[in-house]
């Protein structure tokens, strides 16, 4: 199927089907809202929950669940009310609103395009003659501007408090950094997470789930000590990256390089260790909930596109519709987040690293006279005496002489030792406090959920006739099981009910449809993907066996009932195949 039609007929099933529809209908809809109906949402749950399964429970991370609405000094401190922007164009034709950047990418061979001065972006819709993909109408001479995607509020009533909804959920790990690390009781490593929803205004929602408003998010935010040792990468040893590095892009090639987590750290390829044990990590749980494999990779970002403090960063790409769309990032963040906070808020984003042996240190202090230094520098003696303090922590050689130089707005000023009381003594210390660095796997839930529903859409043909099957994995299902009556007559339509609930009891979805015939009931639980279907026949009412159909293969076998809920469960773990019955 080709790309586009792949996704059109996905999107047509996500409706009737009730996976995902546009929000509010009824009321004309707002572009970029999504509702899940009742199999997307179960869909999305059993996503989540995989998730924290993975990345909380299974690594022993916290997790937590912070507001949405953030005042906007948070902002102001993590750069996003300045930075958060995207290019904006207008038409002049039909006031379609566009992402500059993404024009501009589509029409030349530029791939980082959003990194451009806003005049660059100009000039190249100009010299490129790009159009309005609305109307058709030339862009030439329109102005490209940075629109900044936060949503903005007020707190309050009356002029209120400004406030923002959040455009991620990894703000709120790093505000409360100065409580999470006494529950991690300032041991690093150690990771936060935090499923939850985040707002972009983006400028031009598309393509369903993948660009949306309003979307979930799922992040980790992973603490370390830069000085120590990275994870024991032997534990992901068996997963391959398939690498797509900054280098290859540049060249314009497909040049895909298959390693393993260590020997990509070793190649220098992926900067860090801990950013190849979550690229592993991750990897596997795509492929666990779904994402086909030959069409995933890892995408470096080029060195245009890497946020000022990001060491290295990687987005997990899947090609979806013809597309290579970004599910996740990793990002090595260094202490750039911690170290902002540290600046704005009014706590201490630091933990206390305990040396193995207390060490004697000198430590440099001054205690300057300012009985003289006021009458000498008159105003400027405050901010002199914290000069001198800053310079003596810092570097103690300029106390040498018999005079000191400080600087203090842009103005030099000379102090005589003896008036600065400079002294060095020794202490005894324990530790000393360190900025953590982050390396952050960020995923988006919508983008995952759609591409795993897009690699699951097939069509193939059953009984001579076309079928559409949504082959998703058992764990995600939205269904775990359907349960038929043959007929809802002799006592098999009673059996069948009785199977479903003690089905329910256990803790499988379950549908239970006695309408139609068998065959129409067997499709509409292949388009929800149901892995499986039992159906009770006059046998059942006998001898307590019933079929089990499988969804892929569409084969049947006849199970005991009573045994129904064990082969479930083992085969939603992973431990049995239907093949092995
Ligand atoms: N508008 C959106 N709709 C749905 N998911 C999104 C949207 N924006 C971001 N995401 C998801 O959140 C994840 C982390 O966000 P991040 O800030 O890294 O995205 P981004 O680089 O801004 O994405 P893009 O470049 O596609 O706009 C992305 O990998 C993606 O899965």
């Amino acid at each position: 199927m080709s790309g586009e039609s792949e996704t059109e007929a996905l999107d047509e099933l996500a409706r009737r089907r009730g996976f995902y529809f546009q929000a509010n209908e009824s009321y004309g809809g707002v572009a970029g809202f999504y509702t899940y109906g009742p199999s997307g949402a179960s869909l999305k749950r059993n996503v989540e929950e995989s998730w924290r399964e993975r990345f909380v429970t299974r690594e022993g991370n916290m997790e937590i669940d912070a507001p949405t609405v953030t005042p906007e000094d948070v902002f102001e401190a993590s750069g996003h009310l300045d930075g958060f922007d995207d290019m904006l164009v207008e038409c002049a034709g039909c006031g379609e609103s566009h992402r500059a950047d993404h024009l501009v990418e589509d029409a030349t061979d530029i791939e980082d395009a959003e990194t451009y001065p806003t005049d660059e972006v100009e000039e190249l819709i100009a010299a490129h003659d790009i159009t309005c993909p609305n109307c058709g109408a030339p862009l030439e001479g329109q102005r490209v501007e940075e629109f900044n995607l936060m949503f903005e509020t007020t707190i309050g009533p009356g002029s209120g408090q400004p406030g923002y909804l959040r455009p991620e959920t990894a703000q709120g790990m790093f505000t409360e950094f100065p409580r999470l690390k006494e529950y991690a009781r300032e041991q690093l490593p150690f990771g936060v997470a935090q499923i939850g929803t985040g707002y972009r205004n983006e400028i031009s929602p598309r393509n369903a789930l993948l660009r949306t408003r309003e979307f979930t998010m799922a992040e980790l935010e992973f603490f370390v000590d830069p000085e120590a040792g990275g994870p024991d990468l032997d534990a992901v040893a068996d997963v391959s990256l398939p690498l797509y590095p900054a280098s290859a892009q540049a060249e314009d090639g497909e040049e895909y390089v298959e390693l393993g987590p260590k020997e990509a750290v070793e190649e220098g390829l992926v900067a860090g260790e801990w950013v190849a044990y979550f690229l592993a990590r991750s990897k596997a749980w795509f492929e666990s909930v779904g994402v086909d494999m030959e069409r995933f990779r890892f995408r470096q970002h080029l060195p245009g596109e890497l946020a000022h403090y990001a060491a290295d960063c990687w987005d997990a790409e899947a090609e979806v519709g013809g597309d290579w769309i970004e599910l996740e990032g990793v990002a090595s963040r260094s202490d750039y987040d911690l170290s902002k906070h540290a600046k704005h808020a009014d706590d201490t984003f630091t933990v206390f690293k305990q040396y193995d042996e207390p060490k004697t240190v000198e430590r440099a202090t001054v205690e300057p006279d300012m009985a003289a230094l006021g009458p000498e520098y008159g105003s400027a003696a405050a901010d002199i005496a914290s000069a001198l303090a800053d310079l003596a922590a810092r570097d103690r050689s300029a106390f040498d002489g018999d005079e000191v130089t400080v600087e203090v707005d842009g103005e030099t000023y000379t102090v005589e030792k003896e008036l600065t009381g400079f002294e060095v003594t020794e202490e005894t210390e324990a530790g000393r406090h360190i900025v953590p660095h982050v390396v952050e796997p960020a995923f988006g839930v919508g983008r995952a959920v759609y591409t795993v529903l897009a690699h699951a859409y097939d069509e193939d043909e059953v009984d001579g006739e076309t079928r559409s099957v949504l082959r998703l994995p058992p764990s995600v299902a939205p269904t775990t099981v359907g349960v038929f009556p043959l007929m809802d007559k002799d006592g098999m339509g009673e059996t069948a009910r009785e199977l479903a609930e003690t089905l329910r009891q256990a803790g499988f979805d379950v549908t239970y449809d006695d309408a139609g015939n068998i065959g129409r009931r067997y499709r509409r639980q292949d388009e929800v993907g149901t892995p499986f279907c039992v159906t009770v026949d006059y046998e059942a009412v006998e001898d307590g066996t019933v079929t089990l159909r499988e969804r892929d293969s569409t084969e049947q076998k006849r199970v005991d009932a009573d045994a129904l809920p064990g082969i479930l469960a083992d085969i939603r773990a992973g431990t049995r195949s239907f093949d092995e019955l």
